[in-house]
């Protein structure tokens, strides 16, 4: 918001600290509005090369669950449209609501989406891992893709079905061989800009590229990722739900379009 605003309205239920970032000038999320997006025809597709035996296990992070991957190798890298070089897929994780009436971070023309997807890689050509690249300016691209309510995603029903064993907050369970594509729309259409994490530390280091095209899945397996939980184990339970940041300021930013 605004730094007039009152900045007990940026506490946030879930942070303890601020949300936006004093001075941060490029912050995410954001509403996208299509009319004032930039085609910008040298924009190529994105091209993802993904190994599924590069899928390691999954982790409760008391925010979200990650889906990490072993990012020792370029075995799994995304390539192509605003990228300069081939940066390595690190992690997928999701943001939803408490019930299918919101739940994604971005917003389109002011639509909000049950869930978004968020697909992280890292800049390996100009960093040497992750934690580095994370600080740094054009460390990061994450692949955006928003969810909606329909039929059932069968390729996503794995993960489901192991969801339950990370019920809790710091717990991790083995999980290879995942193809991480399956989860990328078939229209290659989309929007990039940058931005920054939006989890703490909040840094302003993503090139976001966030696919035109929402996936399906269906109300059943939405509601699976609703019965984890925030908290671990001993702890008063909370259910993790509306784990998405606030929009935040475009600022002086351009969003450009692959597609017309
Ligand atoms: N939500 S996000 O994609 O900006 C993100 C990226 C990241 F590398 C770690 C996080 F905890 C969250
Ligand atoms: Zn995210």
């Amino acid at each position: 918001g605004c730094n007039l605003q009152d900045n007990r309205a940026n506490l946030h239920p879930l942070w303890k600290g601020e949300i936006d970032v004093p001075g941060g000038s490029r912050q995410s999320p954001i509403n996208i509005r299509i009319r004032d997006s930039v085609f910008h025809p040298q924009l190529a597709p994105v091209h993802t090369q993904y190994d599924p035996n590069t899928c390691l296990h999954i982790w409760n992070n008391g925010y979200s669950f990650f889906v990490e991957f072993d990012d020792s190798t370029d075995k799994s890298i995304v390539s192509g449209g605003p990228l300069e070089n081939p940066f390595r897929l690190k992690q997928f994780h999701f943001h939803w609501g408490r019930n299918n009436d919101w739940g994604s971070e971005h917003t389109v023309d002011s639509r909000v989406f049950p869930a978004e997807l968020h697909l992280v890689h890292w800049n390996c050509s100009k960093y040497r891992t992750f934690e580095e690249a994370i600080m740094e300016p054009n460390g990061l691209a994450v692949i955006g893709v928003f969810l909606k309510i329909g039929k059932q995603h069968e390729k996503l029903q794995k993960l489901v079905d192991i969801l339950p064993s990370v019920r809790y907050k710091d717990a991790l369970t083995e999980f290879n061989y995942f193809d991480a594509s399956c989860l990328l729309p078939s229209c290659v259409d989309y929007w990039t800009y940058s931005g920054s994490l939006t989890t703490p530390p909040l840094t302003e280091s993503v090139t976001w590229i966030i696919m035109k095209k929402p996936i399906e899945v269906d109300h059943s397996q939405l509601a699976v990722f609703r019965s984890l939980l925030f908290t671990a184990v001993g702890e008063e339970e909370k259910y993790m739900v509306d784990n998405f940041r606030p929009l935040q300021p475009i600022m002086n930013r351009t969003v450009h379009s692959s597609f017309e």
